[in-house]
């Protein structure tokens, strides 16, 4: 059988987010990342997650990709899709939500889809089409700051056409409210009026299943990962799946870990700033990175002498006006990249010399050190939490891997992270 459910998610934390979703709902999932020809072994899962890093890449780019991507779930008889971004809808004027939604349409022949960002365990709702991050608009509550696609407006309407070719309408939630049959409706009246993407309310879990209900029977279906937690049920409820069996168990690995934070977002700086006491950490000198006076052996060699005896964290989150005064100096693209390579660079270093757990903050920079240590396929293991799971390399060398999504996490994640395993 082939899986029910192809996944093609922008960036690898968030990838990692749907893939968790889905297995908590009960679907048996694996993770994939990168650009492939094929995938092996995926008769025995339900839904198959491939993580991309095409978030900031220019849009041709991220379409090419994601064709690419669809085409190799089709290759293995998967005839359902979900697009999965981020829950506070990281793109730009140009892209890349709109740009890849409608390519993905197109190569599927489908008139309309759903833009659903609401993750509502993450505190993401959506009304009247704003984006609110708990309680905030999107453009308030600290992601108007974000290093590469500062979220400037609330309206994902507005967002989303300033970035699309179709015309974008709104499912609002009085609609949501009354119901599958009171959607389709909807729908039918947006194209009617040639309005193709349809970003569509939701404030709580009872509007996500709602809305998962309908989204069952799509082609395409565009998201965060709060649908993937519903999915499962609508699947078994429209008679694609006939059980939720999945069991995550943890990954085996043992030793110390290192944790590398690559995210400026307001989370992953508290919890930086939590680091136990007793654990070693290092701020890395970005400046002196991105001149080349501070070169990854001296990092890799800090590490070195921490980790035989503790476990360690690296970071070059620092708050919104030094990210500013950073990129005003040394350039935004020049300084993500610097920090990006350095930490892939460490990453696999450390691998090489035995590390087996390996905690990293932020998509883009996490999206870096997976593709260092060259690691392509994922079990999901148990969330640590809502959207970080514990994860194992299925590939040698076994490796526990947790990617965490910049905003998620309560302040002791990485204590409450490394508890969780032997
Ligand atoms: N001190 C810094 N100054 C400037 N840029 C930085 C600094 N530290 C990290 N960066 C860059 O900021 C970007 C942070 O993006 P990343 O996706 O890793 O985190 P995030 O956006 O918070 O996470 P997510 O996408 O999961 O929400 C990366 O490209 C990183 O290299
Ligand atoms: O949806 C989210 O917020 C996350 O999965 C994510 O994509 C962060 O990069």
């Amino acid at each position: 059988m082939p899986p029910i459910l192809g996944c093609i998610a922008d960036d690898v934390t968030g990838a990692s987010d749907l893939a968790s979703a889905l297995t908590v709902g009960g679907m048996r999932t694996q993770l994939w990342f990168g650009e492939h020809q094929e995938l092996k072994d995926v008769d025995a899962v339900d839904a198959v997650v491939i993580a991309l890093k095409t978030r900031s890449l220019p849009k041709e780019q991220a379409v090419a990709q994601s064709l690419k991507a669809l085409r190799v779930l089709q290759n293995c008889g998967v005839t359902q899709f979900l697009f999965k971004y981020c829950s506070t809808f990281d793109s730009t004027d140009e892209g890349n939500i709109g740009p890849v939604a409608e390519a993905l349409m197109e190569a599927l022949a489908t008139p309309y889809t759903l833009f659903c960002p609401a993750t509502p365990e993450n505190g993401r709702t959506v009304y009247c089409g704003h984006l609110f991050v708990k309680g905030k608009l999107l453009n308030r509550c600290g992601m108007e700051n974000h290093p590469l696609n500062p979220m400037k407006a609330s309206d994902l309407t507005l967002v989303l056409q300033r970035q699309s070719q179709y015309r974008v309408g709104l499912i609002p939630h009085n609609v949501v409210a009354c119901g599958p049959a009171a959607i389709e409706k909807e729908i039918d009246v947006n194209l009617s009026q040639q309005k193709r993407l349809l970003v569509i309310d939701s404030i709580n879990d009872a509007d996500l299943q709602v809305i998962a209900d309908v989204a069952a029977e799509l082609p395409l279906v565009t998201s965060g990962s709060g649908l993937g937690l519903k999915l499962p049920r609508s699947y078994v409820k429209v008679g694609k799946a006939s059980s939720l069996r999945c069991q995550a168990a943890p990954p085996s690995a043992s030793g110390n870990a290192l944790v590398l934070a690559g995210s400026c977002s307001e989370a992953t700086r508290k919890q930086v700033k939590s680091w136990p006491s007793e654990w070693p950490s290092l701020c890395l000198d970005v400046a002196a990175l991105v001149r080349g006076d501070l070169t990854v052996d001296v990092v890799v060699n800090w590490a070195k002498m921490q980790l035989p005896n503790s476990h360690a964290l690296i970071f070059s989150s620092s708050p919104p006006e030094q990210v500013e005064s950073l990129q005003s100096q040394l350039g935004i693209e020049r300084t993500a990249a610097a920090i990006e390579e350095t930490m892939g660079c460490l990453a696999r270093a450390l691998v090489a010399d035995g590390l087996r757990k390996l905690i990293v903050a932020g998509g883009e920079t996490a999206g870096a050190v997976v593709r260092a240590l060259g690691a392509t396929r994922f079990r999901i293991g148990p969330a640590i939490a809502p959207g970080v799971p514990w994860m194992e390399t299925i590939d040698d060398p076994a490796l526990a891997i947790a990617l965490k999504s910049g905003n998620f996490g309560d302040d002791h994640f990485f204590r409450s992270a490394l508890e969780m395993l032997p």
